[in-house]
């Protein structure tokens, strides 16, 4: 049966779209030649808005605009939009991805990010640190001002043979719930990533930000209180993880300023709202 309609869901699809239209209006251009596109139902309106500037904009004569997916669902729906898909292994080994474009299921006030709610995490993040600018876009949900507070869990991808010790190992971190990622209908077991990996969802109390510790909170993990950058480093030296949905740390701007390439953090949010308003949070109007 067909999922019913309703009034929400309507206002919510409405709140993505004007988001997604807005963020690339601002950030996508036809000249550019590298453009990644990251996984989710937020992501299908951001190709329909390049898609439709493409029309009234089409590219100069002889350019070419590559597509960067991260994963095998926005391979396709970058396909079926009629756009070019480019593997990330296929990219010229000095090319930069101009812009990634990207959903997250919970952003807090600092511009960090829980991701990894469809599994599709690793070459989420892959694609964000090669790309000069991520730019993610979200409805009014997923703006919170901690990470944690709507959204129940941390998505881990881990390989199949460590998740019973992954497991026990963020139970010492404090996370005694966290649990495998199984289908809920049509089959049973695990979910499999397009690495043929598992993923593990891993709640935890509401996270410090990187400011709190700037202004003495203690997010060390230390009775379970972490804060977003110590725990996501302490969970990516468990053995078996291969990435952790929390994105964090610099965002592409400050990346190339300190040298580097591009950052996982965005340089700005697009949220839809419920007022068919969007609201804007750039990286750099946020006090640091
Ligand atoms: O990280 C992701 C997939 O792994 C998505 O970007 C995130 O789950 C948001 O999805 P949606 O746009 O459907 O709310």
């Amino acid at each position: 049966m067909a999922p019913q309609k309703s009034p929400d869901n309507d206002r919510i699809e409405a709140a993505k779209r004007k988001a997604a239209y807005r963020a690339g209006e601002e950030h996508f251009d036809s000249s550019m030649r590298f453009v990644g596109i990251g996984s989710g139902s937020t992501i299908v309106y951001g190709v329909e808005a390049i898609k439709e500037h493409l029309k009234k904009n089409p590219p100069p004569p002889n350019h070419m605009n590559w597509f960067v997916p991260t994963g095998w669902n926005s391979r396709k729906v970058i396909e079926e939009a009629g756009l070019l898909p480019i593997a990330f292994d296929s990219l010229p080994r000095e090319a930069m991805i101009e812009v990634c474009f990207d959903g997250a299921d919970e952003v807090d006030e600092e511009l960090n990010c829980i991701k990894g709610g469809g599994a599709c995490l690793f070459q989420e993040k892959l694609v964000a640190c090669r790309s000069k600018k991520f730019v993610c876009i979200a409805d009014y949900r997923k703006q919170q001002k901690r990470l944690l507070t709507n959204w129940p869990s941390i998505p881990i991808e881990v390989a199949p043979i460590a998740r019973a010790s992954v497991l026990r190992e963020l139970k010492l971190l404090g996370s005694p719930d966290a649990k495998l990622r199984e289908h809920s209908v049509a089959k049973s077991g695990p979910i499999q990533t397009d690495q043929s990996f598992y993923i593990i969802d891993a709640p935890f109390k509401t996270l410090l930000s990187p400011l709190d510790v700037k202004n003495g909170s203690d997010g060390s993990g230390k009775d379970g209180q972490w804060d977003v950058e110590a725990l996501a480093a302490r969970i990516k030296m468990i053995s078996g993880v291969l990435e952790v949905g929390l994105f964090h740390g610099m965002n592409g701007d400050e990346a190339q300023a300190a040298g580097l390439q591009g950052g996982q953090k965005p340089v700005a949010v697009y949220f839809g709202m419920e007022d068919g308003e969007v609201s804007v949070s750039r990286a750099e109007e946020i006090k640091k």
